[in-house]
């Protein structure tokens, strides 16, 4: 179970938070301003034309909001989500209940699209091309297929990995969008925000701090930022000022940079038992301790965009900055 603080996956204590945290519009939604300024093309032109909005497929690292982006997109289009997952989904049937049941124009959202059963998959092709449903009634020499219609609906798919998706589901996308990290800026930005719902008072210095080490994920960002909230309710006077940030930010564990303990010990690992060579994924996650999946998904993206490590064909390595930032001597070579 991966239960760090900076861990950009949901954990227990986020559910009920998140729900209230999520912006609802695609005005409240900070950053992503390149796919939120074509979502909001593409849904103004969908509601125009009084059709279904193509297909959107969100893909990206964990907790940078793609189920608030789907949520916010049924909310602009006016219309019901249906939400479920890949692997909720477990026989063809299920998936066709779900569609039968949706009404024009809604939106069915499917989280961890790339976790999907192969067969449920082949039901989903006509439905998102023809918005059909293909049934085969009775068995052996008699059986035949029937065609059932659809209404008009939007397939909205999210997923961590979209390297994972099949190239015939992929291209059934109409609208593909990569999130990115956010941007400090844009991250001290949401701790306002989410400082003002939770009613909590936070000077603009302590919310650049938080900011800092979220590894450019909102939600570690408000995560943190309840953790620092605690802190200053029993330390100090519940203003969150920037003394106070620093001080529950170190107690956490969380560096300048956002990393915490796993992340230096994997670099550690790299410069050290490995003397800074090139390191398979399988070799860094057998000496941490750690599943492949994992670093590949979680923890590597974020220092990948710092430039801390690098992927090379014969392996990972830390870059210099790495390097610095541990105090350990760059080898020579
Ligand atoms: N652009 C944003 N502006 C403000 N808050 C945001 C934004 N994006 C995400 N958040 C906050 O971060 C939390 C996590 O976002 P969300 O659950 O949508 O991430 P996700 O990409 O679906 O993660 P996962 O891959 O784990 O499913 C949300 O509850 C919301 O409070
Ligand atoms: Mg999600």
């Amino acid at each position: 179970m991966d239960d760090r603080i900076i861990s950009a996956n949901l954990m227990m204590e986020d559910q009920a938070a998140e729900l209230s945290l999520r912006p609802r519009y695609l005005g409240e939604y900070i950053g992503q301003t390149k796919v939120k300024e074509n979502l909001t093309i593409y849904i103004e032109a969908a509601k125009m034309r009084k059709e279904a909005l193509d297909h959107v497929l969100l893909y990206g690292p964990p907790g940078l909001g793609k189920t608030t982006l789907s949520n916010i997109i049924a909310n602009e289009l006016g219309v019901n989500l249906r939400t479920t997952s890949g692997p909720a989904i477990e026989r063809p049937g299920d998936l066709a209940a779900l569609l039968t049941n949706l009404q024009e124009g809604d939106v069915l959202f499917i989280d961890e699209i790339h976790r999907l059963h192969r067969t449920v998959e082949e039901v989903l092709y006509p439905a998102m091309e023809d918005f059909a449903l293909d049934i085969m009634i009775g068995k052996g020499p008699s059986a035949r297929s029937v065609r059932l219609d659809l209404p008009p609906f939007t397939l909205i798919g999210a997923t961590t990995r979209a390297g994972l998706l099949s190239a015939p589901l992929r291209d059934r996308f109409g609208v593909v969008s990569r999130l990115e990290f956010y941007t400090v800026d844009e991250l001290a930005f949401i701790i306002s925000r989410t400082s003002d719902i939770l009613n909590a008072g936070i000077v603009g210095e302590a919310a650049i701090e938080i900011a800092l080490r979220s590894r450019g994920t909102p939600r570690i960002a408000n995560r943190l930022l309840k953790r620092v909230r605690d802190f200053a309710q029993v330390r100090g006077d519940g203003i969150i000022t920037q003394e106070i940030a620093n001080l529950a930010l170190e107690l956490l564990q969380v560096d300048p940079m956002g990393l915490d303990s796993i992340d230096h010990k994997m670099l550690h690992a790299m410069m050290t038992t490995f003397s800074g060579r090139p390191v398979g994924l399988d070799t860094i996650a057998a000496t941490i301790g750690e599943e492949s999946q994992t670093i590949e998904d979680v923890y590597e993206p974020y220092l990948m965009q710092i430039g801390f490590l690098q992927r090379t064909p014969r392996g990972r390595i830390a870059t210099e900055h790495a390097y610095r930032h541990l105090g350990i001597a760059y080898p020579d070579r």
